[in-house]
């Protein structure tokens, strides 16, 4: 049986008396594209906060690699392996998409520059490649305030890939995505970490996005995992679908 690439056991958090994780225990496969479903406020952004360093858990553990990883700074744990994404991308917006790349690459290396025309060509040549896999080689010289929300999503996860994850913990990757939009850059997105080999984990509220493109589905619900599996067999569950899908819809 293979090892897991990521690791939680037990974790517990409440703020005040609000119970944001309350015995998580879950393994992501290497490999796997695994969905996080669950109405607003179940505790799925949590999990992502406290698997990178963001939140620490009051009870509980998480390994990464067969290593612990709770404790570490964010930075640290970007270091180990593990990326993510927010809700809202995180671009500089007064930059161009292009910059915006090679800025990551160049924080990967630990050379930080905030001023855009000390960039080097390596680390240009390397964001322009990378902004080409994610088909957003025509918005380049753009600037990123100037991009629509689905180029801005896609543009955001590949500053994270040019950190070159491991795994890569998505928080909702399609939210303001226009309907139309959704599915070809979730196929983009897709493609692409499966050619780079990172493991991904997507909190999701567009079941059509989680029925075509998650290995697994792992439903949250006040800070539990109440159901996990097969999206075919998790979405159909009449449960889930009452007390889960019904609401997640409403999001
Ligand atoms: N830093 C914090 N301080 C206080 N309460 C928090 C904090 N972070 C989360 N919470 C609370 O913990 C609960 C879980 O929040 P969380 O953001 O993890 O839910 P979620 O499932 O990601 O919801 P959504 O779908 O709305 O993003 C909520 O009641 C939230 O208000």
């Amino acid at each position: 049986m293979s090892t897991p690439l990521l690791s939680a056991k037990g974790l517990r958090l409440a703020f005040g008396g609000v119970k944001a994780a309350d015995g998580i225990d879950l393994d992501v496969m290497a490999g796997e594209f695994l969905a996080i479903i669950g109405p607003n406020g179940a505790g799925k952004t949590t999990f992502i906060n406290m698997s990178t360093g963001y939140l620490r858990p009051q009870a509980g553990r998480i390994e990464f690699d067969g290593q612990p990883i709770l404790g570490l700074q964010p930075r640290a744990i970007v270091r180990r392996g593990i990326g993510r994404s927010f809700q809202l991308p995180q671009l500089f917006t007064e930059h161009t998409v292009l910059e915006n790349a090679a800025l990551a690459v160049a924080s990967r290396l630990g050379l930080w520059s905030p001023l855009a025309p000390l960039l080097r060509p390596a680390w240009r040549e390397e964001a322009m490649d990378l902004l080409e896999r994610f088909g957003l080689q025509g918005v380049a010289g753009s600037r990123a305030d100037a991009l629509n929300e689905g180029a801005r999503k896609l543009a955001d996860i590949a500053m994270a890939v040019a950190l070159q994850p491991r795994l890569l913990l998505m928080d909702e990757p399609t939210s303001g995505v226009a309907a139309a939009e959704k599915m070809q850059i979730v196929e983009t997105l897709v493609r692409v970490l499966r050619q780079s080999g990172v493991t991904a984990v997507f909190v999701e509220h567009d079941m059509d996005v989680v029925a075509r493109f998650a290995d697994r589905v792992a439903v949250w619900s006040q800070g539990r995992i109440a159901a996990l599996g097969p999206p075919a067999q998790v979405l159909a569950d009449p449960v889930v679908q009452r007390d889960v899908i019904g609401i997640s819809a409403h999001a």
